[in-house]
């Protein structure tokens, strides 16, 4: 095989309650990758659409390209010569798993164009790679459900336990992206090291509903469930209207509302499409009175996670 083509969808990690633990995949966007062979060792990025010329060229820095490195040297090959197109279809800094996205379509397209030598799962430690390079931690919550698809679960990272629970057929997600920007990095780094007793028993409560409520199709539960009293407190600072659009939301149908990965994005999970446009039209209104633009994506589930495309 000589050039390959893959998706990777956006994410939302955390999903309320699971710092780090909770994430899934929404069908739409996504990034895309083209890799195709040359006859010179080496990883090159030839070009990237879609990113106003913000990211780096250097194959050692981007996403994309050091899931890629990393796969190579596991795999002990060193004469492979390859193109690299980049096609960014969301903002960075997003809270919608950006740079997970170019880190699995990157690392799926490779495993595509060596014969798929990993399965899936395999390939996750690679991708988690990527999200060291982008935000200082090699967390799986938005590269997990990107790659696998579903609802995942990350149970433990030494070693890495992971795994998908399903979700009810009619729950759907609104995602509502407002024009600002927050590194996850430093999202990350004001978050505090200890957490009382009290919050850990509230988190630890939710997180179990949260995961019984999605699978007994329980919505009243998921959406009691869906309360973080850890980091949203902390997070929500960064994020203006945070308390107005969430309450828009839950006026207007949802079943809860959060910060959707280190934020600024903010989503909701809703019974019905219906109820789901409803809430995200409501948030970007909100976002909108407030001066701030805000774009909204409405999706089901994504069930598949990262594509090969036909070339
Ligand atoms: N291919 C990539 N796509 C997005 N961000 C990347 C990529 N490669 C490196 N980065 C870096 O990652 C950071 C953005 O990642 P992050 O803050 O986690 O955003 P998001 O919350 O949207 O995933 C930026 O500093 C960016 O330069
Ligand atoms: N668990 C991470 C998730 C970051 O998601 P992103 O989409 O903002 O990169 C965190 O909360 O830091």
């Amino acid at each position: 095989m000589n050039s390959v083509k893959a998706f990777a969808p956006a994410t939302v990690a955390n999903v309320a309650c699971g710092f780090d633990i909770f994430g899934f995949a929404i069908e739409e966007p996504g990034d895309v990758v083209e890799l195709s062979r040359r006859d010179e060792p080496g990883i090159v990025i030839t070009s990237i659409i879609g990113d106003e010329g913000r990211l780096p060229r250097n194959a050692e820095k981007n996403a994309v390209t050091v899931v890629m490195l990393h796969l190579l040297k596991h795999l002990r090959i060193k004469d492979l010569g390859c193109e690299v197109i980049l096609h960014k279809n969301m903002p960075l800094g997003s809270g919608m798993g950006s740079s997970a996205a170019s880190a699995v379509a990157g690392v799926v397209a490779m495993n595509e164009l060596l014969g798929n030598p990993l399965t899936r799962e395999e390939l996750l430690p690679f991708a988690m790679e990527g999200e060291r390079i982008a935000s200082g931690s090699a967390h799986a919550d938005n590269v997990g459900p990107s790659l696998l698809g579903g609802f995942v679960v990350i149970r433990s990272y030494t070693p890495l336990d992971i795994f998908t629970i399903p979700v009810p057929e009619d729950l759907y997600c609104t995602l509502v992206h407002p024009d600002i920007e927050i590194n996850t990095k430093d999202a990350r780094f004001i978050l505090r090291n200890e957490v009382s007793l009290k919050n850990t028993i509230a988190q630890m409560g939710n997180v179990a509903g949260l995961v019984a409520g999605l699978m007994k199709a329980d919505y009243d539960l998921i959406g009691r469930s869906m309360v973080d009293v850890i980091i949203e407190p902390v997070r929500s600072i960064l994020i203006p209207e945070f308390k107005e659009v969430k309450q828009a939301a839950i006026s207007n149908g949802a079943l809860g509302c959060s910060i959707s990965g280190a934020g600024p994005s903010m989503f909701a999970l809703s019974r019905g499409i219906d109820n789901a446009r409803k809430a995200g039209e409501a948030m970007q209104k909100r976002f909108a009175e407030a001066g701030i633009e805000a774009g909204l994506h409405v999706s089901a589930i994504n069930k598949n996670g990262a594509m090969v495309l036909a070339e």
